[in-house]
């Protein structure tokens, strides 16, 4: 039996994590760790027996507590709690489904105490790439991606050990929003924005799709994950997102992973990397589906991602700054507190003020999180 961790099981990508177990009858899972769905959570403990459980808020633990007091299932909280489940003693794998960067210090503590990282939580790697990667090497864990453009890149990178990348073309839905110009978008709703044309996921990432700083925070992500640089990485909008992304080697021989827009092949090709396993599910029919399309990304209007290429050149803390700002700003911008075209907006004030520290520590990190807050709270 395999064990693994799941931080975020009450999210998109934990529940999906939780039906990859389920149809494989080989994973034990030994613990979870949710925000505040206690509901899900109780019927997660009821299936899957996890020795230990984190919920954010000591209110809600005790809540939990009560409803699965006939169970053996610890609860523990707060940050301490989720670096509990990070580092649970006999755990293999620790799936970081967890969203934004909160997930950072349990990422580190868990590579700390050797589990591999089925990595989903993308903001851990932007906001500290050069602290999980080198960690990851000293620690000899994998750092396996979740993300479905990377687990693509990964799968395109099979059998090709020392053949250098010589371009990543990370590909882009282009989001609800593909073809609108600036003066589409000054009224969006939180609904338009919810809609994504492939893919159902949480709301946070759903939001980031719409702007396509998803993508940006992407090519950051691909840039620590694969080692090249920024300007390596080519975005190329594939509205149907079949092709989940590819690799360009230097003899110009491209190499592409497809499939239906289906978290679970990522997820279980994570867990279970090298094997393949059978996954039920919609196959692509390619008699079916007529063409693909390809097409530049629309840079000016959707400028977050332009902002994500030169935090991710510049480095340092500047990507901090990028993903903190826009974890407050789409935040808001679901409480219907800022207007859609703010969130780009945000983002520009904030990485403009900012002074750029290199090689920041994790301290660091924190610091310039809380800062880009400060400086959005005391906004206009
Ligand atoms: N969804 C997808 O298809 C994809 C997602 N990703 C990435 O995966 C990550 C998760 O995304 P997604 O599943 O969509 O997000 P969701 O919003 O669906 O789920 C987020 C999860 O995090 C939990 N959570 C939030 N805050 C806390 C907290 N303070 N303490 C403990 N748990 C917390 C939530 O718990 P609760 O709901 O109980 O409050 C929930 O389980 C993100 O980084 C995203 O960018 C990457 C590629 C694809
Ligand atoms: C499923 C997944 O990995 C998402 O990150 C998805 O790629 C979002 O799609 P776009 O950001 O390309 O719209
Ligand atoms: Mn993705």
């Amino acid at each position: 039996m395999k064990k693994i961790a799941i931080l975020g099981s009450t999210g998109s990508i934990g529940t999906q994590t939780l039906e990859v177990v389920r149809e494989n009858k080989d994973i034990e899972v030994l613990g979870l760790a949710a925000g505040k769905n206690i509901e899900l959570l109780e019927q997660q403990i009821r299936e899957f027996h996890p020795v230990c459980v984190a919920v954010w808020s000591e209110g809600k633990a005790e809540e939990l507590k009560v409803k699965i007091a006939d169970t053996d299932t610890r609860v523990v909280t707060g940050m301490e709690g989720l670096i509990e489940i990070a580092t649970l003693e006999k755990a293999e794998i620790l799936v970081t489904a967890i969203v934004g960067m909160i997930g950072l210090r349990p990422t580190i503590a868990a590579i700390q105490a050797g589990k591999d990282i089925a990595l989903a939580n993308k903001e851990t790697m932007v906001t500290a790439g050069h602290l999980i990667m080198p960690m990851a090497k000293e620690y000899n864990v994998r750092i396996l991606p979740v993300d479905s453009e990377h687990s693509a890149i990964f799968q395109s990178l099979q059998g090709n050990k020392g053949n250098p990348i010589h371009k990543i073309l990370l590909t882009a839905s282009g989001g609800p929003f593909r073809g609108k110009k600036e003066e589409d978008l000054l009224n969006i709703r939180v609904e338009d924005a919810l809609k994504h044309p492939n893919w159902s996921m949480g709301q946070k990432i759903t939001i980031d799709s719409s702007t396509m700083v998803n993508k940006g925070l992407e090519v950051i992500e691909a840039k620590w994950l694969f080692d090249v640089n920024v300007d390596q990485i080519q975005v190329v909008v594939q509205p149907q997102s079949v092709i989940h992304s590819m690799v360009e080697y230097e003899d110009g021989a491209v190499m592409a992973q497809l499939g239906t827009p289906d978290m679970k092949l990522p997820i279980q090709y994570a867990l279970y990397y090298p094997e393949r396993r059978y996954l039920p599910g919609d196959r692509l029919d390619f008699w079916e589906m007529g063409k693909l399309d390809f097409e530049k990304p629309d840079m000016e209007t959707f400028y977050g991602l332009k902002l994500a290429y030169k935090a991710g050149r510049e480095g340092g803390s500047l990507p901090t700054v990028l993903n903190a700002a826009n974890e407050l700003a789409v935040s808001k911008f679901l409480k219907r507190e800022v207007k859609y075209l703010e969130i780009m907006e945000i983002i520009e004030d904030c990485m403009n003020a900012h002074k750029n520290i290199a090689n920041p520590s994790l301290e660091q990190i924190l610091q310039t999180e809380a800062e880009t807050y400060e400086r959005i709270e005391s906004r206009r």
